[in-house]
């Protein structure tokens, strides 16, 4: 029987007049690399902000990891790693020390060890005794990274994580989250860089003005032999005409 990390019905958020998000329905099962996909503000952050309880839904509900999302936010960011959108470390805190805060808060007791790894691995143990505020903005994305993947949760749903990498490093974190969910983890992606959503997402929904376009699977575009750019280009073509 297939597993659910994430099922959302319904799930709806207003601001004000504006519909975010219209009613998503999704289920994400356990090893999946799935892609939240869609144009300018077609509500994949807000999607992102729903299911780690940051922001309540207008409508609608959500279980992450077998948790209610409303009745037991606290309970999800404890089990998953987050990246939000365009979100730095404190300005105040070395790199080292921002890990070591997160160490702290998830109860982490090898985190030097990991700290270590994360450095190395992301290169930039050079700049651990840097503030943040003094990190360039691709330094402060890696960091970001690793404070979402230092617990190694079985979920971690990131937003734009590849934005701020140099091509190097968009090919190791690449790598990183394939190899990430074939051992059993799963990946919940936003990102507009549709070749890597291409390359490495099993499953992707494209959303647009808050509602579901498309849901399908990389596989089956592949068999048809056609690439996730020219299926994204025409769908979203196709609806901005009607
Ligand atoms: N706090 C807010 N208050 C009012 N409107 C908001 C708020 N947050 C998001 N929105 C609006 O909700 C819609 C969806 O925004 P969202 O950030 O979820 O889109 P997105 O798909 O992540 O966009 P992008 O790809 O540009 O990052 C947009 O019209 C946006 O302006």
């Amino acid at each position: 029987m297939s597993e659910h990390v994430i099922a959302a019905t319904g799930l709806t958020k207003k601001y004000g007049d504006l519909v975010a998000v219209n009613g998503v329905s999704l289920s994400v099962e356990k090893g999946a690399l799935y892609g939240l996909l869609g144009p300018n503000g077609s509500g994949k952050s807000t999607m992102i902000k729903m299911l780690t309880g940051q922001i309540r839904p207008t409508a609608g509900t959500a279980t992450v990891l077998g948790v209610d999302v409303q009745q037991d936010p606290v309970g999800v960011r404890e089990r998953v790693g987050i990246i939000p959108e365009q979100e730095t470390p404190p300005s105040f805190l070395t790199a080292h020390e921002y890990l070591q805060l997160v160490g702290a808060i998830r109860k982490i007791p090898d985190i030097e060890e990991r700290a270590a790894w994360w450095f190395d691995f992301m290169d930039f143990g050079d700049k651990k005794d840097v503030l943040c505020k003094d990190l360039s903005r691709g330094t402060r994305q890696k960091l970001m990274f690793a404070q979402a993947f230092v617990h190694q949760p079985a979920l971690a749903l990131i937003d734009e994580p590849l934005i701020n990498f140099d091509p190097i490093m968009q090919h190791q974190v690449k790598d990183y989250l394939a190899e990430y969910t074939k051992k059993g983890n799963t990946i919940f992606l936003s990102t507009h860089i549709l070749e890597v959503a291409e390359e490495i997402c099993s499953d992707f929904v494209i959303l647009h003005k808050g509602n579901i376009l498309h849901t399908g699977t990389v596989a089956s575009l592949v068999a048809e032999h056609r690439h996730l750019d020219d299926f994204f280009l025409e769908l979203v073509q196709r609806t901005r005409n009607v």
